[in-house]
């Protein structure tokens, strides 16, 4: 390990990107070897800069926003972008999150300027290169040049290893999501103020690109159909503001009297809003991880997940976007307290939010 501080450039472009990565840039501020250097990529900049400040972190580098490309256009925009970046700043070591085009484009651009890369979230896979479209392929390519793959449970690193990827770069570290949501639910946020009254509030969240058009319609007149039939349920919504997922939240839950509708919250704002939910249905990766470990029961709207762990622990179904599949799912939940408790009970396949520590731990190897 080299003597003097190492920088350790944070790559983020996206909100679930730097709800990953704060427990970090946290750590690595605290650590006397390490400075870490936050650059975003603007990939969604309206989320991101409020939700690093949420987490009190700054951007140091800002790559500027560019009004939508395509994904190759936007993949070669980032990726010279923070080959300057990187050509000006040094970095001993590049870490990344997950698997947007921000993420391909630091690994790449590390790659290229020999910087050894860290990527956290690794092995994650629906085992189908088409789906999600681009995230699986994004996966596949970063796990190949990683100096570090920051597997969340022994799955993904098996799923590492059955790619043949170098047993010597795969880690078992936890989901640092675990560490955001641990401590932010620590802090005792308040719940936000527009949180629907009663005891039994859907918090509801659709924005996945596999779920635009009629399968998200078909979810949100499932829920709308069941609150009809079920007066003391409620929903809160936080709506992306992508147009496409917001266009139909409005036009299919906006005016129901048992559904409150609210523009994206801050991450604090979100963990209240799950801790004091009923159930949590959503098509988000985060929210599959974060809801059982806060004993939340998640039904899953999409058709496959790549977190088959918290189905296993019972804590999290897979309903997909079907109107039948949605409101049986809701239903029982609603009619049978013994499904209701077997699935609130806390699951933690992701570790107990000690896993920045452990990310953190392994960097020196690399130095
Ligand atoms: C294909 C796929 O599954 N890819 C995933 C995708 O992430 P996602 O689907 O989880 O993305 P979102 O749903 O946008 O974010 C979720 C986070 O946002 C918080 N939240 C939510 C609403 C709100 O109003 N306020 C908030 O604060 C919430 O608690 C949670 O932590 O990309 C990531 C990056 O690479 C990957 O890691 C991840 O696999």
């Amino acid at each position: 390990m080299a003597s003097s501080v190492a920088c350790c450039v944070c790559v983020v472009g996206t909100r679930p990107e730097a709800i990953k990565l704060a427990p970090i840039i946290k750590l690595l501020a605290r650590t006397p070897w390490a400075k870490p250097v936050t650059v975003t990529t603007g990939q969604q900049s309206d989320l991101l800069d409020n939700t690093l400040c949420g987490f009190g972190i700054q951007s140091d580098v800002g790559i500027p926003y560019e009004t939508p490309l395509d994904l190759g256009s936007n993949l070669a925009r980032i990726i010279e972008r923070l080959d300057q970046t990187f050509q000006r700043i040094g970095p001993q070591i590049v870490i990344a999150q997950g698997d947007t085009t921000t993420a391909l484009a630091a690994c790449m651009a590390a790659f290229y300027r020999r910087i050894p890369f860290v990527h956290v979230e690794a092995g994650l896979r629906s085992g189908e290169l088409n789906s999600p479209y681009p995230e699986e392929y994004h996966r596949r390519m970063i796990a190949i040049s990683a100096a570090i793959n920051c597997a969340p449970t022994e799955r993904a690193a098996q799923n590492l290893i059955n790619e043949k990827v170098s047993r010597d770069t795969i880690h078992v570290t936890g989901n640092t999501v675990i560490d955001a949501l641990l401590q932010t639910a620590r802090a005792k946020p308040p719940i936000p103020a527009q949180f629907p009254k009663g005891d039994k509030t859907i918090l509801l969240t659709t924005h996945r690109r596999e779920s635009f058009g009629q399968p998200m319609r078909e979810a949100l007149s499932a829920v709308r159909s069941f609150l009809d039939a079920n007066p003391d349920v409620s929903v809160f919504f936080p709506v992306h503001p992508n147009p496409t997922a917001r266009d139909v939240a409005l036009d299919v839950l906006g005016s129901h009297p048992q559904a409150v509708l609210n523009p994206a919250l801050s991450y604090r704002d979100l963990v209240a809003s799950m801790q004091k939910s009923w159930v949590v249905l959503t098509d988000s990766g985060g929210l599959q991880e974060e809801a059982p470990a806060l004993g939340k029961p998640v039904l899953i709207l999409r058709d496959s997940t790549e977190r088959p762990e918290m189905v296993e622990a019972g804590a999290a179904r897979i309903v997909g976007t079907r109107r039948a599949s949605v409101i049986g799912a809701l239903s029982e939940l609603a009619q049978s307290s013994a499904t209701y408790q077997r699935m609130a009970r806390p699951a933690f396949p992701y570790g107990k939010g000690n896993s920045a520590g452990r990310i953190v731990g392994l960097l020196p190897s690399i130095l």
